[in-house]
């Protein structure tokens, strides 16, 4: 019997995924002979078209890892990236067919496990896809997991993941991931820079997030990254700003559990950042 995924978040269409390959904790083998060669000729655009916006974009921490993550001709195989990737910070990538509920990623992450969709996006769906694919998940994930803070900071996420799920917090803890993992930007001395997967991955966001007068910038604060909303479908309005890796690590150490129980009866603010009159979350 398929499995059958429950998706949490806000995602509308149904993952793509294969499905019936995933085992129980939804990892399955890269399907590496099942890629043809447009796709691995959409990979290889990607790359170049991405690698080519990084410089004053990205932030160092990024750039210096990139070169880690191997073939930019095609999509590398997980288990290359893996031999180096272990070496360097004890971390493996495991595939996965797409999104995947929380506990489960929550679990691996926990474990220093990454899941990387195995599949890559259509030639129509270049500029933009809501969900992740191989390209987002590694060339936005993965080279910062060569970063032995971040790193650090990624398995004690999966960790804080489940005890979040453990009060009913999820949501809170969502908008943390939203706001700093993947669209997360970071304040150099010699300028804004992204280090949010989201925003690396996506040639349009890349600019905007980090060159456009238009979004809002503000300082990285836990309380009020938990209590703002986010969209999935669209570039981001308000962005979160920290000075360093080690920032995002040392402000998220805290045991989060009186934060949610105090948030829960505080309004929340929408993601154009302006303030609602709901409360966070019922119970
Ligand atoms: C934690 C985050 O909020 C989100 O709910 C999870 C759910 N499942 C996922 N599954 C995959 N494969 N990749 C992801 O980034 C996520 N994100
Ligand atoms: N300190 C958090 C765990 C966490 C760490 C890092 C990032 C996110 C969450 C908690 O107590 O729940
Ligand atoms: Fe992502």
């Amino acid at each position: 019997m398929a499995m059958e995924p429950v998706i949490y978040g806000t995602s509308e269409r149904p993952p793509r995924g294969d499905y019936s390959r995933a085992g129980a904790d939804y990892t399955c083998a890269q399907d590496y002979a099942g890629y043809g060669q447009e796709d691995h000729q959409s990979y290889r655009r990607l790359y170049a078209r991405q690698q080519a916006l990084l410089p004053g974009r990205a932030s160092d921490e990024f750039l210096r890892a990139l070169p880690s993550l191997g073939a930019s001709d095609r999509i590398p195989r997980f288990e290359e990236i893996n031999d180096r990737l272990w070496r360097a910070t004890r971390w493996e990538i495991v595939g996965v067919p797409g999104l995947i509920p929380e506990v489960p990623f929550f679990s691996l992450l926990a474990q220093r496990r990454f899941p990387v969709t195995d599949w890559i996006r259509t030639p129509q769906e270049f500029d933009y896809i809501v969900e992740p694919d191989v390209f987002h998940d590694l060339f936005g994930h993965v080279p910062l997991l060569f970063n032995p803070v971040y790193a650090d900071h990624m398995q004690a996420y999966g960790l804080g993941g489940l005890k979040a799920h453990r009060c009913g917090a999820c949501e809170m803890l969502s908008r943390l991931y939203w706001y700093t993992i993947e669209f997360g930007l970071m304040r150099q001395p010699d300028g804004m820079r992204a280090y949010g997967a989201g925003i690396l991955s996506s040639p349009g966001e890349l600019r905007y997030a980090v060159e456009s007068s238009e979004p809002r910038r503000l300082p990285f604060d836990i309380e009020r990254v938990m209590r703002t909303r986010y969209k999935i479908d669209s570039f981001q309005q308000i962005y979160f700003v920290i000075e360093s890796v080690e920032e995002l690590f040392e402000k998220t150490a805290a045991d989060f559990t009186p934060i949610y129980e105090r948030l829960r009866r505080l309004p929340e603010f929408s993601p154009d950042g302006s303030p609602l009159r709901t409360a966070a979350a019922a119970s």
